[in-house]
């Protein structure tokens, strides 16, 4: 049996001195599934996110991604398994100012030895690999070794969604990415995302506020829907 990307039982989270944000009874997501999170603006999705990369501890309830418990573990194993099997695109991309794209895609295998041995598999190495998912997330070739810095914001997020997506991770998980493009260059970037994810079997998790987005996915869910913390928000 497959394990899922993502399994969640009996989570409840509140920031310090604050009510519950986030219930969750259930949720699940299937590996390689790609998956639409909506929800008001201060519902709790970034905070769901946070806890499912094990970037905020889970204190209540228990959180497994791709078959490991992040809840009970302490900081150093949660930094280590979302080097190695996770692929995250901030909203506003993270990005090393310093270092050109094709550095910046780099980095996650410098993090993960799991990542980098991926790539060894796939007999193929970090610089090619870096490159052809440049191109296939459309940032042309005279780009790649600009400045981030001097890369219009489309362009950045491509670096970023190249960066999350390097060596294979199980779970891509994408927070607004697209809220900075317009309506093409959001549908565009979604189509070359979605695509990348099937090819290396990686689950997606996207959260937007855009809802005309959510057909291209396998599931769509409103937080508040598996959420009873925030129904009202
Ligand atoms: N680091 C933090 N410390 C304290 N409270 C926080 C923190 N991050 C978020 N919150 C609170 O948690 C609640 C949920 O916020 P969160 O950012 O998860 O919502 P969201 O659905 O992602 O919102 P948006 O769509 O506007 O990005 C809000 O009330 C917010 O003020």
């Amino acid at each position: 049996m497959t394990v899922p990307a993502v399994r969640i039982r009996d989570l409840v989270f509140a920031w310090p001195g604050g009510p519950a944000v986030l219930e969750i009874d259930r949720f699940e997501m299937a590996a390689g599934e790609a998956v639409f999170l909506a929800g008001a603006s201060g519902s709790g999705k970034s905070t769901l996110l946070g806890l499912i990369a094990g970037i905020t501890p889970c204190r209540e309830g228990e959180v497994c991604v791709l078959g490991t418990r992040m809840d009970p573990a302490r900081p150093a194993r949660r930094d280590a398994l979302r080097a190695a099997q996770l692929g995250i695109v901030f909203q506003l991309f993270n990005l090393v100012p310093y270092l050109s794209p094709l550095e910046n895609v780099l980095l996650p295998l410098r993090f993960s030895a799991a990542r980098a041995e991926r790539l060894k598999q796939d007999g193929t190495d970090a610089h090619t690999e870096a490159r052809r998912l440049l191109d296939a997330l459309g940032l042309d070739a005279g780009s790649l070794t600009r400045r981030v810095t001097a890369l219009s914001v489309g362009q950045q997020q491509r670096v970023a969604a190249a960066r999350a997506l390097i060596g294979r991770p199980g779970l891509v998980i994408a927070d607004e990415p697209t809220s900075a493009l317009d309506q093409d260059a959001r549908d565009a970037f979604l189509s070359l995302l979605t695509a990348e994810c099937r090819k290396s079997g990686a689950a997606l998790l996207f959260v937007s506020h855009d809802r005309t987005l959510a057909e291209r996915f396998d599931r769509q869910i409103e937080l508040a829907a598996i959420n009873p913390a925030r129904q009202a928000a």
